[in-house]
């Protein structure tokens, strides 16, 4: 069998991109790798033996971060610890090949390895097993995630990692050892066992991952389980596959090139480059006595700081559960931190390790000492790969030298020669006097020649409130859901984000302003429900109303008010409004179409300044000059439908969508099945014009995606087609689609199918079910929605179905974060629309839908 056949395919659909595209081999011409030639001595190991001297082997191994951004990913860990299905969500997420330690093992030894065992005995079985998994991991050096199997508990095995670590990211996933053993039925004595053999793990991997339990799971908690067929399946692996998603991209580095957001307006932008950012301070010892409840603490910060307060031998596991539970619940990058002097002895070795821990756990940014030895700080530089790190100081004896000092300028010097990516200062102050040596000090550092390093600078305590108020970057803060800590050097934090939100607009550094959504018929949106609630939450003083408007004069008639915030735009509008704009995002340029416009103003110069500016001057009055237009609407749609397309969907070159309507709308879910990878896209609308339009308009800009080279998409070298009748078979060159996305809105606009659409039943065989999207949300259950529940009855077929609401919430969060530059508090908007709608019937009954 052929090493190319060895792909574990979960089943026919299986997401194999890379290589359809012929990208399997190494990058560089290296066909064997240095590892290769060394022979690696095989030992017998069975997992009655691995457990001796393997534990105190070692630190950690770092690897040559960043590593080759083709390097394959491997996954280690234990039986259940859900590599498998971890393993298929990074495939997707990085366009990979997906390899099995099972599928590998059979195709080159021509037996399943529990055969093999039973063929050969336990003796051969192990020698082959490791030999099988070795070449596994040197056939497939680029583009392709490795799940190891048990293979990785033998110590010999764990030699070879370790060198594996040198070139390429090794991730040891973990999870619950009290979920295991319920999935595994084990007794006390083996559970032991098997944890000690898997912390085995730690010392050859360079990333770790905790597989968090995903509490939307009903029935069997086990992600391994073979129940792909069912229609809930989507829905098990939700969160899963956002945080493992996120993590590999983050380790890859492909984070940064993900084109989903490219405007400045948008919360994508490094944290530390936006204005008036908060660091939500998290003491670890809290989390470990079971202190924080985080659903409280939603967008209490721009920004999660574990600080780790109390080390012992257990921090590590609390630390990569921490960061888990942290990351899943609150969705902010996350900055590690440590006291240093909580342990006396080696105290740099100890700290090392935490942060260490810290970049294995992929954390976006640590925070690290800029009185550590060098040697300490060059071991970190070496190993931060994408992390970011900051160098700290915190003078903690009020009055011993306050921002006149020189020792600032001299921290901020070192910072600068260490080449770090920020530096944090902080000082304890004798009186609030010290706030106005701090405004010195913020205006020194302006003047300093050269690029400049982001710099977060404030006094701290109760005397330091006004600089931790104005310091636009970073400030740390708490949040009444914290228990209160002291810290031995005063910095911890007193105010929370919505304390100082609120006194920005006490000292007016922010306006309070009014938020419109405007269309032709906006009084029943949900849009005022959903933006109040988190104005209300993240204490911002702005108001959202709905205004029903007749033509562009009457958007220029509300730009005259220097207060207005910015506009929701509904149908018939978002088309029609793009030529009048001044700027746009690349997305909503690509779409056509816009449902969110920011207003440009000008200075009090009269000058109307960059687009960069404009968004650090977000929350503030000022006279509108124009409008930037962006759209959100792909947003909510591409969340909706990635976070509900089960692997077995998983898109690949010859995936195919299907997008109803032809309105603003529709152009947005055409970009969102681009953005998602989808190149075989067909459009219904009963009026043809109108879809051979849109048809038009995606083509060309597809073509001018890939330089005019028609070959990049096949079979059809127009990568958008036309459906003309209901009537008409599936087009036979294609798959049926697995994605469904209906913009029906009232029949008088745009010319669409009208509410009453159904969908041919011929369109919906695709053998895998998949997702429908249905945009409408003024009708509590669409024709389509209801046709849908019969069919997915019918053939139990597993088809997920979104209704118009949870689109509407993904693209409100999106608007509020452009519009305000906050990040939005989605829990607390998800709950306000629901809320609206058990209020208010009217929304209930089946009714025209106009606002799509
Ligand atoms: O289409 C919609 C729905 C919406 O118009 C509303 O009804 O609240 C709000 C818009 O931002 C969005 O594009």
């Amino acid at each position: 069998m052929e090493i190319g056949s060895t792909v574990e395919h979960a089943d026919q659909n299986v997401c194999d991109p890379a290589s359809q595209r012929g990208e399997s081999m190494p990058p560089d011409s290296g066909k064997t790798s240095p590892l290769q030639k060394e022979k690696i001595p095989l030992q017998q190991s069975s997992l009655a033996t691995i457990h001796d001297d393997t534990a105190q082997r070692s630190q950690p191994p770092v690897g040559g971060r960043p590593f080759h951004p083709d390097a394959s990913l491997v996954l280690i860990g234990i039986r259940a610890s859900g590599k498998r299905s971890l393993g298929l969500i990074a495939a997707t997420a990085l366009g990979r090949r997906f390899v099995t330690e099972d599928h590998f093992f059979q195709s080159i030894n021509g037996l399943s390895r529990q055969d093999y065992l039973k063929a050969n005995g336990n003796g051969r079985f192990h020698a082959q097993d490791i030999e099988t998994s070795i070449q596994m991991l040197e056939d497939n050096r680029y583009k392709c995630v490795i799940e190891c199997g048990l293979v990785s508990l033998t110590s010999s095995f764990q030699d070879y990692l370790r060198q594996y670590c040198e070139k390429s990211p090794v991730v040891f996933v973990l999870r619950d050892m009290e979920q295991i053993k319920i999935l595994l039925n084990l007794d006390g004595r083996t559970t032991r066992m098997l944890e000690h053999g898997n912390m085995t793990h730690r010392n050859c991997s360079n990333f770790e991952f905790f597989n968090l339990e995903d509490q939307s799971i009903n029935g069997s908690p086990d992600s391994d389980a073979a129940d792909r067929t069912s229609p809930k399946y989507s829905f098990k692996l939700r969160n899963a596959q956002a945080d493992f998603s996120s993590f590999v991209r983050f380790i890859t580095g492909t984070h940064s090139a993900r084109p989903t957001f490219d405007s400045p307006f948008s919360l994508d932008i490094p944290v530390e480059l936006r204005a008036y950012t908060h660091a939500l301070f998290l003491p670890m010892s809290k989390f470990v006595t079971g202190n924080i409840d985080f659903d409280s603490l939603e967008s209490a910060g721009d920004l999660l700081e574990i600080y780790v307060d109390d080390w012992g031998s257990s921090t590590s596991e609390h630390l990569s559960k921490m960061v888990a539970v942290a990351r899943r619940a609150l969705r902010v990058p996350i900055l590690l931190s440590a006291n240093r002097r909580a342990s006396e002895q080696s105290a740099s070795d100890k700290y090392f390790a935490i942060m260490l821990q810290g970049l294995r756990l992929g954390v976006e940014y640590v925070s690290m000492d800029l009185d550590l030895e060098n040697s300490v700080i060059q071991r970190l530089k070496a190993a931060k790969g994408y992390t970011k790190l900051i160098g700290n100081y915190v003078n903690g004896i009020p009055g011993e030298g306050g921002w006149k000092a020189s020792r600032w300028m001299r921290l901020y010097n070192k910072a600068v020669a260490l080449k770090l990516d920020l530096v944090r200062l902080l000082n304890n102050p004798i009186s609030r006097h010290d706030n106005e040596a701090w405004s010195w000090f913020v205006e020194e550092l302006k003047g300093v020649p050269g690029p400049q390093l982001v710099s977060i600078t404030y006094n701290t305590g109760l005397q330091g409130r006004t600089s931790q108020i104005i310091n636009p970057t970073l400030t740390s803060v708490t949040h009444p859901g914290v228990p209160t800590v002291e810290i031995l050097d005063g910095s911890a934090p007193l105010l929370s984000a919505r304390d100082i939100t609120k006194s920005l607009f006490d000292c007016f550094v922010f306006d309070s302003l009014e938020f419109l959504i405007v269309g032709a018929n906006v009084s029943e949106s949900l849009s005022p429900a959903m933006h109040n609630a988190a104005y209300d939450w993240l204490g911002l003083r702005h108001h959202y109303n709905t205004r029903n408007i007749n033509s562009w004069d009457d958007i220029e008639e509300l730009a005259r008010n220097d207060r207005l915030g910015g506009l929701s735009i509904v149908q018939p509008y978002k088309v029609r409004v793009v030529p009048k704009l001044k700027s746009l995002s690349g997305h909503a340029k690509a779409i056509g179409a816009v449902n969110t416009l920011i207003p440009l103003r000008a200075n009090s110069s009269g000058v109307v300044p960059s687009l960069q500016v404009q968004a650090q001057e977000r929350n503030r009055a000022g006279p509108i000059m124009g409008w930037f237009g962006e759209n959100t609407d792909f947003i909510g749609i591409m969340n909706c439908v990635s976070g509900s397309l089960s692997p077995r969907n998983a898109i690949q070159p010859k995936t195919t969508a299907l997008v109803i309507g032809a309105g603003g709308m529709a152009r947005a879910a055409v970009y969102a099945m681009f953005q998602l990878g989808c190149r075989n896209l067909f459009v219904y609308n009963r009026t043809v014009e109108n879809t051979r339009g849109i048809v038009r308009h995606f083509n060309h800009w597809a073509m001018s995606q890939s330089n005019g080279d028609a070959s990049s998409y096949t079979p059809s070298p127009e990568p958008v087609m036309v459906l003309e009748s209901l009537t008409d078979a599936w087009p036979s060159a294609f798959l049926l689609p697995p994605i469904i996305v209906s913009c029906v809105t009232h029949e008088l606009l745009d010319g669409n199918p009208g509410a009453s659409f159904e969908m041919p039943e011929s369109w919906l065989q695709s053998p895998t079910g998949g997702v429908v999207v249905e945009m409408a949300y003024m009708t509590r259950e669409t024709p389509l929605v209801k046709q849908m529940k019969r069919f997915r009855e019918a053939t139990r077929r597993p088809w997920v179905i979104i209704d118009g609401i949870e689109t509407l919430i993904e693209q409100a969060t999106a608007q509020f974060e452009s519009m305000t530059g906050r990040k939005a508090p989605k829990r607390c908007m998800a709950d306000a629309v629901h809320a609206a709608l058990e209020e208010n019937t009217p929304y209930l009954v089946d009714k025209e839908e106009l606002l799509t």
